[in-house]
């Protein structure tokens, strides 16, 4: 928590002071919340003021830094009647004890950004070339430090310190958040923020030396959990970028006790499935009894018509928050049943009874990395290199025993309870081609028969999909279902057809990504002087946002509990990324509706500018796409 007058070393004496007052004026037993903060994490103060829906977003609440030392805080809201008071004198006391969310955050000056940074030499196409350096330019917009000079003495904010710089999604999301960094960073490089990302990647190492891992994001009431953990093939990008192998060593050792504390703590050991031996992978799990901070009233409304048993409802916390964990919060993936009536679906979540797949694709290729580091570094580690080549291995072949679906070629979530695999086809399922890598890929398993039918239904989909591959084929409600494109997956399906040596098929997803990117923006008032006009009757000036749809060119995402937000860090980190990888043979985008309308485009037939493999298979004739399942509203 970020406390004005304390370093992070006496945080641990502030966090006991809160604790004690948590005692004094909450009537409730501590919890196992996100943390013991009375304010941001759990207690009456939290209850009332989140139930009383003052703010539409719960997040705004958790965001606030207190004008007041937190004793004052909590004083204060016990004389207007503490867990009884009303909701007037609710509004009032946040008015008077909270300041502006984000306060403590400012620009940060971006001497490094290069306003024209090689990528746009790979890009052919003037219009898409002009938006790229529009993108390039705002990172000034998302890169941040912390402001301890505007809390007052002893105030709090819900912030964790962060010694760096680093870089924010945009919109609600204020804070830096992990596994968005990766992709974020995939741009910021390309730009030639190269001492940034290393400042980014620094704060998240202090926050394992600290903490132990990676929060999901920068705030106290995100202690409970992580996020996908791709803290290791961050450093790999900015080696990659760099060949700083002095940051290699330095980072290692916090690497490594990451590492280890995914092992210690989200290992689970399963059964195979023709009961010949025990394997172990890994999965998503929190350990909490309480609602989500940032989002209380979504948790707490939904445990409580769900059901009225309290064992139940602590049960539907910590999936809940799991879910989050996963970066994939809300999708079918994690519910019993996917077709049930949307506002029922998520009283079948089960996160904590998935082993996802891409979680173990991620940290098989963490072990390999890990494995490449310890070499790089040159250093007597334990465990040794070969330790996690062996630890990679492993998962691997877990991987193909409790994931692999033979007939298609796709890897599937299992799940602990029904002892089987998911049917469920997200982009999840194709991940683990990107991390198995392409001679791995085509000499194992099947003599290389998932190159004639593991990539045929992201082909027959995608050519039913005109924004991009949706996250899923339930039409759910949920944001990480269908229509939803997200950014990260969209990378996640590149590199997998780029790895596998599905080049045409990669190139058309960077046509979909980078049509669907760029229009959205021109539709939302986007403009290039001298080049492109703004539409009319648009009063922003372009919007980047988070997530997209499948369904229409240009159509930001929706659904789940916050509106669309934009920014956003992993949509211009891609953005670029894809604009270096594929630009020379991009069309030009084509925007229903617009004078860029269709006919000025062709169709895509690019090619990757670098990094692909050399030979396409053919892809199998395509039957009719995989259907939409719909769940009904009731
Ligand atoms: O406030 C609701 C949830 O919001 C976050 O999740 C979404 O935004 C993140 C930042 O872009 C992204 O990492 C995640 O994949 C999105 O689903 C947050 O991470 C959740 O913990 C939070 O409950």
């Amino acid at each position: 928590m970020l406390i004005k007058g304390y370093g992070v070393r006496r945080l641990a004496v502030v966090a006991t002071n809160l604790v004690t007052a948590a005692t004094v004026f909450s009537t409730l037993a501590l919890a196992k919340g996100a943390c013991d903060s009375p304010i941001y994490c759990q207690g009456d103060l939290l209850h009332a003021v989140q139930m009383a829906k003052l703010f539409p977003d719960d997040k705004t609440f958790v965001d606030k830094p207190t004008l007041k030392p937190p004793t004052q805080v909590l004083a204060n809201f016990a004389q207007i009647g503490g867990a009884n008071a009303s909701r007037d004198d609710l509004a009032k006391f946040v008015g008077e004890n909270f300041g502006q969310e984000g306060s403590e955050l400012k620009p940060v000056d971006l001497t490094e950004l290069d306003a024209n940074p090689p990528f746009l030499n790979n890009v052919s196409n003037p219009i898409l070339r002009a938006f790229g350096q529009t993108v390039n330019g705002y990172w000034s917009t998302l890169i941040r430090e912390q402001d301890y000079s505007v809390l007052c003495d002893g105030c709090v904010s819900s912030m964790l310190s962060l010694k760096y710089h680093f870089v924010v999604p945009g919109g609600r999301f204020r804070e830096t958040y992990y596994w968005d960094t990766y992709f974020t960073i995939e741009g910021m490089l390309r730009s030639g923020l190269k001492d940034m990302t290393r400042s980014n990647i620094r704060d998240l190492l202090a926050l394992v030396d600290f903490h132990g891992f990676v929060p999901n994001g920068a705030r106290v009431y995100y202690l409970d959990r992580s996020q996908p953990p791709m803290l290791t093939l961050m450093v790999k990008l900015y080696y990659e970028h760099t060949g700083d192998a002095a940051f290699v060593a330095e980072a290692l050792p916090l690497l490594q006790k990451e590492h280890a504390y995914w092992q210690a703590n989200h290992s689970v050991n399963v059964t195979k499935p023709d009961d010949s031996g025990i394997v172990q992978l890994s999965r998503y799990i929190v350990d909490t009894d309480q609602p989500r901070p940032e989002s209380y009233t979504t948790d707490y409304d939904l445990a409580h018509n769900a059901t009225t048993d309290p064992a139940a409802q602590a049960g539907i916390y910590a999936d809940m928050a799991t879910g989050a964990e996963s970066g994939w919060d809300y999708s079918t993936r994690w519910v019993k049943n996917p077709s049930a009536p949307i506002d029922r679906l998520l009283y079948g979540i089960r996160t904590r009874q998935v082993i996802p797949v891409e979680l173990n694709a991620i940290l098989y290729q963490v072990e390999n990395t890990l494995a490449d580091f310890v070499t790089i570094a040159n250093c007597s580690s334990s465990p040794t290199a070969t330790d996690y080549k062996e630890l990679a291995q492993a998962r691997r072949n877990a991987m193909y025993a409790m994931f692999y679906d033979q007939p298609s070629g796709l890897f599937f979530d299992y799940f602990l309870d029904e002892r089987q695999r998911s049917t469920i086809l997200s982009p999840a399922a194709l991940w683990p081609y990107w991390s198995f890598g392409p001679e791995e890929t085509s000499a194992s398993h099947d003599g290389g028969s998932w190159a004639k039918t593991a990539f045929s239904p992201v082909s027959r989909i995608l050519g039913k999909s005109p924004g991009g591959f949706p996250a899923t084929l339930y039409n759910s409600g949920q944001q990480w279902d269908y229509p939803s494109v997200w950014p990260p997956l969209q990378y996640v399906l590149m590199q997998a057809a780029l790895t596998t040596g599905h080049a045409d098929l990669a190139a058309q997803l960077a046509q979909k990504f980078v049509e669907s990117v760029f229009c959205a923006w021109y539709n939302t008032g986007g403009s290039i002087p001298g080049m492109l006009e703004k539409l009319p009757n648009t009063t922003d000036s372009g919007h980047m946002f988070e997530k997209f749809d499948s369904t229409q060119i240009g159509k930001e995402g929706g659904g789940g509990e916050y509106t669309v937000q934009a920014g956003f860090g992993w949509t211009n980190g891609v953005l670029i990324w894809t604009l270096d990888m594929f630009g020379k043979s991009l069309a030009p985008p084509a925007c229903p509706g617009t004078p860029l309308g269709a006919g000025v485009a062709t169709t895509a037939s690019a090619t990757p500018n670098s990094g692909s493999s050399t030979s396409t298979p053919p892809l199998p004739s395509s039957s009719s796409p995989p259907a939409i399942m719909t769940t009904s509203a009731s």
